[in-house]
């Protein structure tokens, strides 16, 4: 049966370029990329390769100098602030390094957060918090501060957090930059499951390439060009199989 793909995000012919002093820096260098629903794709680069400019403009935090970004039918390069604000509170989840978790709320209330600024009732909040805490496995650690958790629980809090506005896309930037290889084996695992089962668009950004191997396909970014997309399903799924 042929597949069904639903373009989700569409990048066509982008430039970002930063004037420092006399020079001009291609941080983005004309890029042209299409991420379908229920894709998990990587972007994975040296320092310095531009994917964190190409993450901020996915995610609608920096305009780029040129070229066009499509979400869903939505041109988010044309977008004013305002709309933008609502764009990132209502379609994408993020996920961060650094967790970015708040000390003084216990890992129900950090997941719930993102909901407040939806005017939803405190009691529904935490409803949904907890179902996804379960979501992640951490059911037990609902009261738990983030100082009383290890890294790896910290991160599938962040995940949760990000999921819980039920998110088309998610947006993820080096998320087990801080966790060991064994965790972070488990949390790309988690995430990639939820993807699945949840039919969300994911894309992550690192340098690491083994991490990179998690992902349905990846993109190969240097000097801010993609030179090669990589289809992944088939050697994952061999590995998968080697494993069982
Ligand atoms: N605000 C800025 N002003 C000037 N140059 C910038 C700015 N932001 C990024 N750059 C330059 O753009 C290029 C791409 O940077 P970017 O941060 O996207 O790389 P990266 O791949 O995310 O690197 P890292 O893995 O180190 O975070 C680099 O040459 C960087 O110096």
């Amino acid at each position: 049966m042929a597949e069904e793909k639903e373009p989700v995000i569409q990048v066509k012919n982008l430039y970002k370029v930063y004037s420092v002093g006399e020079n001009r820096v291609f941080a983005l260098n004309g890029v042209d990329f299409t991420i379908y629903k229920g894709e998990f794709c990587s972007i994975v680069g040296t320092s310095g390769s531009g994917k964190s400019t190409l993450l901020n403009m996915l995610a609608g935090l920096e305009k780029p100098t040129k070229g066009e970004i499509i979400i869903g039918k939505q041109h988010i390069e044309k977008m004013t602030e305002n709309q933008l604000v609502k764009f990132r509170r209502e379609r994408v989840g993020f996920i961060f390094q650094s967790f970015n978790l708040l000390g003084t709320m216990n890992a129900r209330e950090n997941v719930a957060l993102p909901l407040t600024f939806r005017g939803m009732a405190k009691k529904e909040r935490l409803k949904r918090a907890d179902k996804m805490l379960n979501l992640v496995g951490l059911n037990k650690h609902r009261t738990h501060k983030p100082t009383q958790m290890s890294g790896g629980q910290q991160q599938r809090v962040g995940v949760a957090r990000a999921l819980v506005v039920e998110p088309e896309i998610i947006f993820a930037d080096e998320p087990t930059g801080n966790l060991d290889s064994h965790t972070s084996a488990d949390v790309m695992n988690l995430m990639r499951d939820i993807v699945e089962r949840e039919k969300l668009t994911l894309v992550m950004v690192t340098h690491d390439t083994h991490l990179a191997g998690f992902a349905d396909r990846i993109f190969h970014i240097s000097d801010g060009k993609i030179l090669k997309i990589e289809d992944n399903r088939k050697h994952r799924e061999e590995v998968e199989d080697e494993q069982v």
